[in-house]
């Protein structure tokens, strides 16, 4: 049986369509599948099967909204888009629509008491998500039964005032929120005005402002806080502040321009809840519940729903994409830089091969994701090729990413880009790509690696980590340069320049943290045979993984 060198799960390769695939990774976070209903003895099979495979599970304790955008009905939207399966407590049920709230009808504390005992009794909830909680009864109703019925995670969103400025809960239920409530909580999620309330209506206006409120609430007991600064005026971004009782973390996000918001904090909470359902950290909890809200947003900018100021968004845009449909990736995998094929057009004629040629040669020696560096071709023959190598790669399941052109990788439909610090700023590209591509961006500093994380790009290249001929007055970072950049970045990181087959596993022996691989351009296409050089590469990186 041949013999598969096990690698450490941060430098393991994705699967290629190469033989040399590596079976044991798989993708972590795959939705789960509920097992079909049954009955009589079926249903203990079924029972057994669930055992086998628990569904994570939610159930959000909060208010419905008529018109569907927020509230309960939010939450399963987002859950079910998350894999998640989310159970409903009811707590009020609101008459609203686009234009605002119209009317509230609070569920009788009792019979809230009797759904959460009904849910919480029977089917093991892994997370309890709270929205409209309106009144102190109902809140403390709620901490009887969570006493009662301990979950894995309690997420409290606290909606005191709707989108459209309808208050929907009072005074004695926001101290019922801070006296009981929040010392149960694992994170409290307010918007800035909710944040301010909660405070005793103290003014908020900048991001020190939320980070003195974020650790004013986590005094009152949750065990994290995020604090929404997506209402916040004059802020080109939406910054959010988190807070774990140590660490202030600044979270940016694209502020997309779009009506279609109602219900963004229900979602966000929602989604928070169900990435802790899977067993995701807290933070990674809240990047993935942002990176979903904000794609849902993008993705619905331009629906139209309701004649009111504020419209519902789609959050299950993903069944529509046609990307889904495709069945092509949806996220980037940082292990996809495991080997970062760069071409490079002179390099390619002067061998008499295309770019397509390049391209299909370095998949077929293993290249985990392929960028195409035309730096001399014309911009109609250089879209073609694009074009060409988005289907070779598209069928591969190899990411294709274009070197400096947005327009380029627009029209072609590319899976990203790769800009550096005198091209399109990255978070210019974001505005342009959307949050479904991929961007990378050179960096040779820790302030630039920072810049890059806060403007939404994906991964750094880091380099040149050797002297290099490729690219003209490029300074050489070596070792220490590279180790420098990738212990402060908070982005995975593929080191380029001067590597090949006699230095990369240095490189990949250095164990850096976030270093994922490397990016290589003439060790691979200024030779003879693209595809022996790349497999021959592959197999060295493989090897010095295998051995750190
Ligand atoms: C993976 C990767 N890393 C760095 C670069 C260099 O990009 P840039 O600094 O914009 O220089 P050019 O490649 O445009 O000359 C890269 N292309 N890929
Ligand atoms: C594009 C680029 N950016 C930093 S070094 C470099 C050139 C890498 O080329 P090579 O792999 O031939 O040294
Ligand atoms: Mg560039």
């Amino acid at each position: 049986m041949a013999s598969v060198p096990r690698l450490p799960a941060a430098h393991a390769p994705p699967r290629t369509s190469i033989p040399a695939a590596l079976p044991f990774l798989c993708p972590s976070s795959s939705p789960r599948v509920a097992p079909p209903p049954a009955t009589g003895p079926r249903r203990l099979v079924a029972v057994a099967a669930a055992r086998a495979m628990p569904w994570p599970h939610v159930l959000t304790v909060a208010g419905s909204d008529s018109g569907a955008g927020a509230g309960i009905q939010a939450d399963i939207k987002a859950c079910a888009a998350l894999g998640v399966y989310c159970s409903s407590v009811v707590t009020a049920v609101t008459a609203q629509n686009t234009v605002g709230v119209q009317g509230v009808h609070a569920v009788p504390e009792e019979f809230v008491g009797e759904q959460l005992r009904s849910v919480l009794s029977d089917m093991s909830v892994d997370v309890v998500k709270t929205g409209m909680l309106p009144s102190a009864g109902v809140v403390k109703v709620l901490c009887d039964s969570l006493r009662k019925f301990p979950v894995k995670a309690l997420v409290v969103d606290p909606v005191m005032v709707s989108t459209s400025g309808d208050t929907l809960s009072g005074p004695s239920t926001l101290a019922t929120y801070r006296d009981e409530l929040f010392s149960m909580a694992d994170i409290v999620t307010p918007n800035v005005k909710e944040a301010s309330k909660l405070l005793g209506d103290v003014s908020l206006h900048t991001i020190s402002d939320m980070r003195n409120a974020a650790e004013s609430i986590y005094k009152l007991g949750p065990k994290h806080v995020l604090v929404k600064g997506g209402d916040m005026p004059d802020s080109p971004d939406a910054i959010d502040v988190f807070f774990d009782g140590k660490e202030f973390i600044e979270l940016h996000g694209l502020r997309i321009r779009t009506h279609n918001t109602h219900g963004t904090g229900c979602t966000l909470a929602s989604c928070i809840a169900a990435e802790l359902a899977k067993g995701a950290k807290m933070l990674q909890a809240v990047q993935v519940a942002k990176k979903f809200v904000e794609s849902a947003l993008y993705h619905s900018k331009d629906l139209v729903i309701g004649n009111g100021p504020q419209g519902p968004f789609d959050h299950l845009f993903n069944l529509k994409s046609p990307l889904y449909k495709m069945g092509s990736r949806q996220k980037f995998n940082p292990d996809d830089l495991f080997l970062y094929a760069v071409t490079d057009s002179g390099m390619n004629k002067k061998w008499g091969r295309s770019i397509k040629d390049a391209v299909r040669a370095a998949i077929e020696g293993g290249a985990t994701i392929v960028q195409l560096r035309e730096k001399d071709s014309e911009t109609r023959e250089f879209l073609e090729a694009a074009k060409a190598c988005v289907e070779i790669c598209k069928s591969s399941g190899v990411p294709l990413l274009i070197n400096d052109r947005i327009d380029i990788a627009l029209a072609c439909n590319a899976d990203g880009v790769h800009v550096g610090q005198s091209d399109m700023p990255a978070w210019e590209v974001r505005e342009l790509l959307g949050p479904g591509k991929i961007i990378g961006v050179s960096c040779k500093t820790v302030a630039q690696a920072e810049q890059a994380w806060k403007d939404g790009a994906d991964y750094i290249g880091c380099g040149g980590v050797f002297p290099t001929t490729t690219k003209a007055n490029n300074p050489t970072l070596g070792f220490d340069g590279l180790r420098t950049v990738c212990s402060a970045s908070k982005l995975p990181v593929v080191a380029i320049g001067g590597i090949n087959a006699g230095n990369a596993d240095s490189v990949m022996e250095l164990g850096l943290p976030n270093l994922k691989g490397v990016a290589v351009v003439s060790a691979l296409f200024d030779r003879e045979c693209v595809m022996t050089e790349t497999r021959n590469l592959r197999s060295i990186l493989m090897n010095a993984c295998a051995r750190s």
